[in-house]
């Protein structure tokens, strides 16, 4: 069914191709099916009443494809997708439904991160429950709490390890503070006064915060832009999701035009970039040639990309095809392999995975390796302990002989720079968020079914609170 009539977006023949709603339900967003999208509006609108889509065409292991889009119905949230180079000059800022002057803000979301070894298992707790990290079936939804604090407090000594061994806490908030400022000022040279908020999903400043200083700060227009470059429903998908919960329920944000960038793994600024640390670390080699690229992505597990419909890998492996595009145009020809880490609970992830690779290449034999962290743009956890520490000590015990990894982009000028063009691209198609609808929660909420799910669900969680399998999986995996 189409849906053509909210916000008028999809009768707007400037928006067929390239915007989106998106749900704020996280059974809406467990429900969600990808479909294939094309660049001609009719297919696309009438294979999805509305979609998520990035604009690109995806190429994966050379072959050309469609791009894959966000199918939903009963959506609220508008997400844009930008293409092209705008320049500021050639934006026509619509009239915000609010003021007069025009005040944009631009919101960094991120994940956020323990900052002291005490925030580890309030950190963790919150991350567990989240209902797009561990999904539930809906009848036992009721248990993402209680299971959250068990998990949370059965992982925290190994979590604190690893926080421990990188000085005590995350850097995130530090690092994308400065993005935040760097980006302000590069929007600034380029002619756009804004604000520039973080958002964090599980620790301070939390997202809830960031969007109470903007309804404070009077913003009339915002870009959101998750600093995550590959979509992914646990990362992005969630955040956006808190959002438009907020943005749903308040009359200032509900009519407040937004846009948001749902992925940017593909834009020539952040490809080019990523390509320079790569050359640069390379060169370090006393056989640069030699030397072989290994990609190191975050995992996720396997249903979400198999049964939710999580575009993360094809999107990662788009992204890492890309890059290898770049560097061969400058005449590097290397090998390279992309694998999966940090891999936590009992579930398949995605495959192959960091560790196992990892002992393979030392066994046939190679000798130079340079590992890429390629999911994040700031230093974290897993790249300053779990690569620099644990798969270092890895790769030498396996056999590698020369190790190094390159650094993540952080303030790197070039990919600063990028970000604000996306935020410029992204500014003019800013739509106001909300369309009233009922979200199947509201459909839950009978006395019966409440009753059966009780029932069922104490069931359930008798027997995975005992299983011993499934409290060494948490205590054990990843990191
Ligand atoms: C694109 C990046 C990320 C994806 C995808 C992702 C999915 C994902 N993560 C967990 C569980 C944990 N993640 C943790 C930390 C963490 N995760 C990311 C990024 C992605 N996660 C980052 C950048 C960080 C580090 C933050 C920091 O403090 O530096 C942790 C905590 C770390 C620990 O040692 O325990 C957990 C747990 C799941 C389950 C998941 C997908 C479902
Ligand atoms: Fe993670």
């Amino acid at each position: 069914m189409i849906a053509p009539s909210i916000n008028g977006v999809l009768s707007n023949p400037r928006f067929q191709s390239f915007h989106s709603k998106i749900s704020p339900s996280s059974s809406e967003i467990r429900n969600l099916t990808y479909v294939t999208c094309h660049s001609d509006s009719n297919k696309s609108t009438s294979q999805a009443s509305l979609f998520l889509c990035p604009a690109s065409t995806n190429r994966t292991n050379g072959v050309l494809r469609s791009p894959f889009c966000w199918d939903r119905r009963n959506l609220i949230g508008q997400a844009s997708y930008s293409v092209g180079t705008t320049t500021l000059d050639g934006v026509h800022l619509e009239t915000p439904s609010h003021v007069g002057e025009e005040k944009v803000g631009v919101l960094l979301l991120n994940l956020g991160g323990p900052e002291t070894l005490n925030d580890v298992q309030p950190f963790l707790f919150n991350l567990f429950a989240d209902p797009d990290i561990i999904r539930l079936p809906r009848l036992f939804q009721f248990l993402q709490q209680p299971l959250a604090k068990l998990i949370s407090v059965l992982r925290a000594p190994k979590s604190k390890e690893g926080y421990a061994a990188i000085g005590g806490g995350s850097p995130l908030r530090k690092i994308t503070d400065d993005q935040a400022l760097a980006l302000k000022k590069a929007l600034e040279s380029k002619g756009l006064s804004s604000n520039v908020y973080v958002g964090m999903r599980y620790w301070y400043p939390f997202t809830e915060e960031a969007v109470e200083q903007i309804k404070r700060d009077g913003v009339t227009r915002l870009v959101v832009l998750p600093l995550y470059p590959q979509f992914s429903i646990s990362t992005t998908g969630s955040s956006i999701r808190v959002l438009q919960q907020m943005f749903r329920e308040d009359e200032y944000l509900s009519s407040l035009p937004v846009s948001v960038i749902n992925s940017w793994y593909q834009r020539e600024g952040y490809i080019k970039s990523m390509a320079d640390l790569i050359e640069k670390e390379l060169m370090r080699f006393s056989g640069p040639e030699e030397a072989m690229i290994f990609f190191s992505a975050h995992g996720v597990p396997v249903s979400y990309v198999e049964d939710a419909g999580d575009p993360y890998r094809d999107q990662m492996e788009d992204c890492i095809f890309l890059i290898m595009q770049e560097l061969k145009a400058r005449g590097i020809n290397n090998e390279h392999t992309l694998a999966y880490q940090s891999r936590v609970g009992p579930v398949q992830w995605l495959k192959p995975y960091t560790d196992e690779v990892l002992v393979e290449l030392g066994q046939k034999g190679v000798k130079s390796l340079l590992a890429v962290p390629v999911s994040f743009v700031s230093e974290h956890i897993e790249t300053l302990e779990e690569i620099d520490m644990e798969y270092k000590e890895l790769a030498l015990e396996s056999g590698i002989k020369n190790w190094a990894r390159v650094p993540a982009l952080g303030l790197t000028p070039s990919f600063i720079t990028d970000l604000a063009d996306a935020v410029i691209e992204a500014l003019p198609s800013a739509t106001a968020l909300y369309a009233p609808t009922s979200t199947s929660e509201d459909l839950d909420q009978d006395p019966i079914t409440y009753f059966i799910k009780i029932f069922l669900g104490s069931i359930l969680a008798f027997f995975l609170f005992l299983s011993p399998k499934l409290i060494m999986s948490f205590k054990n995996h990843g990191f």
